[in-house]
């Protein structure tokens, strides 16, 4: 075998449907590993966190500009390609429970080098997002100190160096209290999330009860000032606010029975979260005229302003911006150091990112290592600017995660699914179709820095992993006569 058919050979090896099985649904094991503690509630409360970030809160002053009251249209096109994906993740995890998600559905049905890579887009979609969103934390908080009580923190304080501070104090903050919680143990950070969920749905419900007394039909004339192409640009942007929903796949490994609760779960959650977003973009489009939108920051509250007169309920809805951005921090930091578990518990990245500690059931080494390299980026960089490459990385991995629905009804065709996702090749197909299209719609920018990126986790999967590889015991005993790479991490 030539050098090159035998290196294409180990980049494509796949992982046994059945080891994989066997290794998540293992009750023990060698070595401790995660503890099966969550169900429907709290994994549906997983899903629902991820997805209801800070989005909500703004897209509209964006998103209305565009298509007019049509914007509404534009939330159900968003929601379907959500939707097409949710469905592919649910037949995925239904199958697959692993901590790996996306990852390792595609090392089962496309092979190794593709599911590294897919492994880097969840990079972007949990690790990149911790540190886009944290940074917007201090804003809120600011804003509610000001309302409050006329205080708020310096700007050395709270902003990078990039933007004429010294280190953006409150991003820190925010990663350090997400790790707290999460080393108590997956429980009982979901049982707070849970809090944090009931509170901030809360708040957008009391936006929906409080812009309903003033509805006015007539603000939806003309409906469609755009036209078609109008409504499609704003479902593209409309999307990030979807992202998130597939988190639940993460936790495949600490679910109870997970053949049933993961696929429930992550549709219940997308069914709350439509109808969430639904009801305030059509309550906030009848209480305000939609030429009013653009440029409104806080959008939210000046319509509430304009109901009611008074100042409460920005505050209400200041306070539940700094509800939801917690809430999201503690899941995305959740699901990045399970993808991560996954990934080293191959044999692909360091085994500290797989140790377990055996009285909490938390990786404690990989979410102390990971957590710090969060708040270094959320609190040094000014990453805001990063939201597109969250969409890149996601958009990638749920295109990925589509075609491995094919891959798998192909070459495993009997394997048992919880959850079979309907109108079979038809919603794989077209979830891809539209997740191809949302990605061709990004900024050239956006696109050079990833193909950055999948070139420098190309490098690591070369040069590290493939030869580390639990799939590879003879590429190890090539390895012992010479030194070891040094172990990244
Ligand atoms: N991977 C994630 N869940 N990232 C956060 C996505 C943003 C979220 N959907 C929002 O509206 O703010």
């Amino acid at each position: 075998m030539s050098m090159l058919s035998e290196y294409g050979g180990q980049m494509l090896r796949r992982k046994s449907v059945d080891a994989l099985r066997a290794m998540a649904l293992a009750e023990t094991g060698g070595g401790a590993r995660l503890k099966r503690s969550l169900g429907v509630t709290r994994l549906t409360m997983i899903g629902i966190s991820s997805t209801i970030g800070t989005g909500i809160f703004f897209i509209l002053g964006v998103a209305t500009p565009l298509a007019g009251p049509a914007v509404v249209i534009s939330f159900v096109i968003a929601g379907l390609a959500a939707a097409l994906s949710a469905l592919c993740y649910a037949e995925l995890v239904s199958a697959l429970p692993t901590a790996g998600s996306a990852y390792s559905a595609v090392y089962a049905a496309l092979g190794e080098a593709p599911a590294f890579l897919v492994a880097a887009c969840l990079f972007l979609e949990y690790g990149v997002s911790i540190s886009a969103v944290s940074v917007t934390w201090g804003q809120y908080l600011n804003r509610l100190g000001d309302d409050l009580f006329g205080l708020h923190l310096p700007h050395v304080l709270s902003a990078a160096p990039a933007e004429g501070g010294l280190v953006n104090l409150p991003a820190v903050a925010l990663v350090g209290l997400a790790t707290l919680l999460l080393l108590r143990g997956a429980r009982e950070s979901a049982t707070v999330n849970a809090i944090m969920v009931l509170l901030k749905v809360g708040v957008l419900i009391m936006f929906i009860v409080v812009g309903a007394t003033a509805f006015n039909a007539g603000n939806f004339h003309p409906f469609m000032p755009h036209g078609v192409s109008g409504i499609g640009a704003a479902a593209a942007l409309i999307f990030f606010t979807y992202v998130g929903i597939d988190s639940v796949a993460t936790a495949g490994e600490e679910a109870i029975n997970p053949h049933r609760t993961l696929p429930l779960a992550t549709m219940i959650a997308f069914i709350v979260v439509t109808c969430v977003y639904l009801g305030v973009a059509i309550v906030a489009l009848g209480a305000q005229p939609a030429a009013e939108f653009g440029g409104q920051e806080a959008g939210l509250a000046v319509i509430l302003y304009k109901v009611t007169q008074a100042r409460w309920p920005s505050v209400i809805l200041t306070a539940g911006a700094i509800i939801s951005i917690f809430s999201i921090v503690l899941v995305l930091l959740y699901s990045q150091t399970r993808v991560a578990y996954a990934v080293s518990r191959d044999g692909l990245l360091p085994s500290l990112f797989s140790r377990v500690d055996p009285r909490t059931g938390v990786p404690s080494s990989n979410t102390i290592t990971l957590a710090a390299l969060a708040a270094l980026l959320s609190g040094f960089l000014p990453l805001g600017m990063l939201a597109e490459l969250v969409s890149v990385g996601t958009l990638s991995a749920f295109t990925m995660a589509a075609l491995s629905v094919i891959v798998l009804r192909v070459r495993q065709p009997d394997l048992p699914r919880g959850f079979r996702t309907p109108l079979y090749p038809l919603t794989p197909l077209a979830s891809m179709a539209l997740c191809l299209y949302l990605l061709a719609g990004l900024a050239p920018l956006t696109w050079s820095l990833f193909g950055l990126w999948l070139v420098a986790a190309a490098m690591v999967y070369v040069f590290y992993s493939m030869r580390r590889s639990h799939l590879c015991p003879d590429c190890r005993t090539w390895e012992k006569p010479g030194p070891r790479a040094a172990p990244l991490g």
